[in-house]
């Protein structure tokens, strides 16, 4: 398990955990003391951002990030081998499970409810599935503690089933096209259902896609994996586009515009010096989408001028979004909008920040090149360019970046990995999806460095975000 492994003998490593878990509850505790606030539980609905402010406390994410890591190292260790690799496998149970529960509107349909829950023939009816069948599926959720079975075949909602609620009343819900479930509510449960169905079924085509051609020579016909399952030639982003994909278009825009908000803490506006820059100062958002990110920065900072980039028809949304949200940055000039392929050269102009935010990971690296160098290109002195993903660390010591401010962090207790294992594995899932969907990759810092050196940029500072964050680490580098 950990590098540190050889030093505990293997009761010592199982109490060594256990005392890492009672020492984090022990912080938690005093931290909720000192600030006031209360711990949520897991067994009342995940309804308002402000219902976690006690899990929020910076105290009680650190104590908690280590309660994740050492508590499934512990399983990890004490369960059965065969059996725990049996679980493993059998993950995708549960992906498909979790999307049951969403097409079923099962947490809509439970919410009124409350906590005495209701039938499963109650809840199927709706959607007019098998009873028996989706009983099944929200048994095994609920063994996971995604759900609550109350008494046999009666379901509730409990916290983490909560978070899949639109927040819409589930009659409107079922009688509107499939494509409008997200409009006007909450849109979390999109990101799953983007994960679940695009990116499950194209995961389920990667070892084929990895393994080189029977013959050994020729040339797999499918790029990425997402091509092989969906037997397609186009890349993701114009596959997403035709006619046919609306319902997967509407909900991946929906998902990723609202619903990633749900599970950030941190932001594009922590661990950047935006102040320092004078008024009039030029920020752009290079691939930018609709500007949420740029919309951010304005607001908080409104001395910059920002610039969102992106494709046309992504620009057009964008300027319907800011005329809603602020409309007064786009009529004076404050903000524009701007039609431009990251492929192609910067317009000529003096440009104090560059912002990457979710961009890099959706290419390979010859194409991170190509974007990269047209920004150099584009850059003088004082120039920032502002990477924000997911910085991924080696799931064992690194000492190679130490001269990159922040890029090392304080090894942790034994006998957790150096990377906290499950506290950080979205981060490692979220690489996978890159490269499934998209031929992409999350990058380490060592491979970050070389990538910018490679287009005379020079890495001065990483910030890896929250414990638990997700596309918010953040890399500044000036020009060589
Ligand atoms: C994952 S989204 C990130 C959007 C935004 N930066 C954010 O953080 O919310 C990637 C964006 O890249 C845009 N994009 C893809 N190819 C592009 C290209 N060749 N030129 C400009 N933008 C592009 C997409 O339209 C999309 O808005």
């Amino acid at each position: 398990m950990g590098s540190n492994i050889k030093d505990l003998d293997p009761l010592s490593e199982i109490k060594a955990l256990a005392e890492i878990i009672t020492s984090s509850i022990a912080d938690i505790e005093t931290s909720l003391k000192d600030t006031g606030r209360t711990y949520p539980s897991p067994h009342i609905a995940h309804s308002r951002p402000e219902s976690e402010s006690g899990r929020n406390i910076l105290e009680v994410q650190i104590a908690g990030a280590k309660i994740v890591a050492a508590a499934s190292q512990l399983i990890a260790t004490v369960r059965p081998p065969p059996l725990t690799m049996i679980a493993n496998a059998l993950q995708y149970h549960l992906s498909t499970a979790i999307r049951i529960a969403i097409v079923t509107h099962t947490v809509e349909i439970l919410r009124d409810a409350g906590p005495k829950g209701k039938h499963v023939q109650e809840i199927a009816k709706p959607t007019n599935v098998d009873p028996t069948k989706l009983a099944r599926v929200l048994r095994l959720l609920a063994t996971n503690h995604i759900f609550v079975e109350v008494s046999p075949d009666v379901f509730a909602n409990n916290r983490l089933s909560s978070v899949l609620d639109t927040g819409k009343n589930w009659e409107i819900i079922v009688n509107q096209p499939a494509d409008q479930k997200y409009e006007g509510g909450i849109a979390f449960a999109a990101l799953l259902e983007h994960f679940i169905d695009e990116g499950f079924k194209s995961s389920s085509a990667l070892v084929e896609t990895i393994l080189p051609s029977e013959d050994g020579l020729s040339k797999t016909p499918y790029k990425t994996a997402f091509n092989r399952a969906f037997k397609t030639d186009s890349p993701f982003f114009d596959w997403v586009e035709h006619k046919e994909q609306k319902l997967r278009l509407t909900r991946f825009a929906a998902g990723f515009a609202g619903g990633s908000t749900v599970a950030a803490s941190d932001t594009i506006l922590d661990g950047f010096a935006w102040t320092s820059y004078p008024e009039g100062s030029i920020v752009v958002d290079v691939g930018g989408g609709v500007g949420s990110q740029s919309l951010a920065i304005a607001k908080a900072h409104p001395q910059l001028s920002l610039i969102v980039q992106d494709r046309a028809p992504v620009t057009l949304e964008g300027i319907k979004l800011w005329k809603q949200e602020l409309p007064g940055h786009l009529e004076s000039g404050r903000a524009l909008f701007e039609s431009h392929d990251f492929f192609d050269r910067q317009p000529p102009r003096k440009v104090s920040v560059f912002l990457l935010r979710m961009i890099l990971h959706d290419w390979p690296t010859e194409d991170c090149v190509k974007i990269l160098k047209h920004l150099r290109a584009a850059a003088d002195n004082s120039t920032r360019l502002l990477i924000v993903d997911n910085i991924i660390s080696y799931a064992c010591h690194e000492t190679q970046t130490k001269d990159i401010c922040g890029a090392l962090r304080l090894p942790p207790q034994k006998p957790l990995l150096p990377n906290l294992g499950q506290t950080s594995v979205l981060k490692y899932y979220a690489d996978l999806n890159m490269m499934t969907l998209l031929d992409g990759q999350e990058r380490t810092v060592l491979q970050l460095n070389e990538l910018l050196e490679r287009c005379s940029w020079k890495l001065i500072e990483v910030s890896y975000g929250d414990s638990f964050s997700v596309s918010q680490s953040k890399a500044i580098a000036v020009p060589m």
